[in-house]
């Protein structure tokens, strides 16, 4: 089952579109949607939550489609990001309290110990907390009213390795129930070489693939070697590359067919999610191996 689909979106704004996006984030995973800056990844997940509307296309949440079922669904989300979404002027306590009147399955005990655990002085007004703060507050919100399906964007963005380190291991114990999913937009692609189980990639407001990070491990690849083993054939293999005057250096996005071809004469080597996310972008979008 599917937790989120998203189904032939299309969205313009003045200088960029999405046109007929479809994919779907598995339920029980970490799915990364990755992109470089303005790809549209905080667009598909504001249309999502019903904060930006799609001129077409339909958007279903468990089955449930959005904004048919929104009070429901949102029950069921947990958005975070480092952009506070909360009454400014509120407290920490006072907006618990709120939340705690607006969800149904608010968890008092649950809330007061994730504001132990991140050190979120309940005294504090929302405005003068740091993005960072907002962030662990949005997550210790997200948390306590029962959200199955965390949504969170560029959550890792304003925080310190420590705790950014120590979000992800949250994350990856979140997991273990298999009750969970969790999207999670970023340009930091670390973060989801560490705890992502699928990864969505978006350039210029369009798919370039949505796959298990172990299909695309094991389908791209780095291929380094001389400049006289690149003939035009040998660049087509390439999602772009890199040449300097010793040799180049390029991805690849078939790798058994890359091993085949350059044999013993070049070195292939794993390609990390950044590794495949700067050479797309650098190749312009539309190699072979696109969704
Ligand atoms: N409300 C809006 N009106 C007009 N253009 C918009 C609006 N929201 C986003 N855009 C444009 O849509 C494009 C995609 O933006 P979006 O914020 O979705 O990208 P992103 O992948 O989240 O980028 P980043 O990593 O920088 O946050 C950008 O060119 C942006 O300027």
């Amino acid at each position: 089952m599917n937790a989120v689909e998203f189904k032939h979106i299309s969205k313009a704004y003045s200088n960029f579109s999405i046109q007929d996006l479809s994919f779907a984030v598995p339920k029980g995973y970490i799915t990364g949607l990755i992109g470089p800056n303005g790809a549209g990844k905080s667009t598909l997940i504001k249309i999502l939550l019903h904060l930006a509307i799609p001129e077409q296309g339909r958007v279903f949440i468990e089955g449930m489609e959005m904004p048919i079922r929104e009070k429901e669904i949102k029950e069921r989300i947990g958005f975070v990001s480092d952009e506070s979404h909360f009454y400014e002027h509120l407290t920490v306590r006072q907006t618990g309290r709120l939340l705690a009147s607006f969800y149904r399955n608010w968890n008092e005990t649950q809330f007061q110990t994730y504001l132990e655990r991140f050190e979120l002085p309940a005294g504090k007004k929302i405005s003068d907390l740091s993005k960072g703060m907002k962030m662990k507050f949005g997550l210790a919100a997200a948390l306590s009213h029962g959200a199955k399906l965390l949504v969170m964007d560029e959550p890792t963005a304003g925080l310190d390795p420590v705790f950014r380190r120590e979000l992800l291991d949250l994350l990856a114990d979140l997991m273990q129930d298999e009750q969970h999913t969790i999207l999670f937009s970023t340009h930091i692609t670390t973060d989801l070489d560490r705890v992502a189980d699928y990864v969505a990639f978006m350039n210029r407001g369009k798919l370039v693939f949505s796959e298990s990070k172990d299909n695309i491990q094991e389908r791209y690849a780095i291929v380094k070697g001389g400049t006289e083993l690149l003939d035009a054939d040998i660049r087509k293999q390439f999602v772009s590359v890199r040449e300097t005057s010793v040799g180049f250096e390029g991805l690849v996005y078939n790798r058994p067919q890359a091993e085949k071809l350059f044999g013993g004469y070049a070195v292939i080597e794993p390609a990390n999610l950044e590794d495949i996310m700067v050479y797309t972008v650098k190749g312009g979008y539309g190699h072979g191996g696109t969704a």
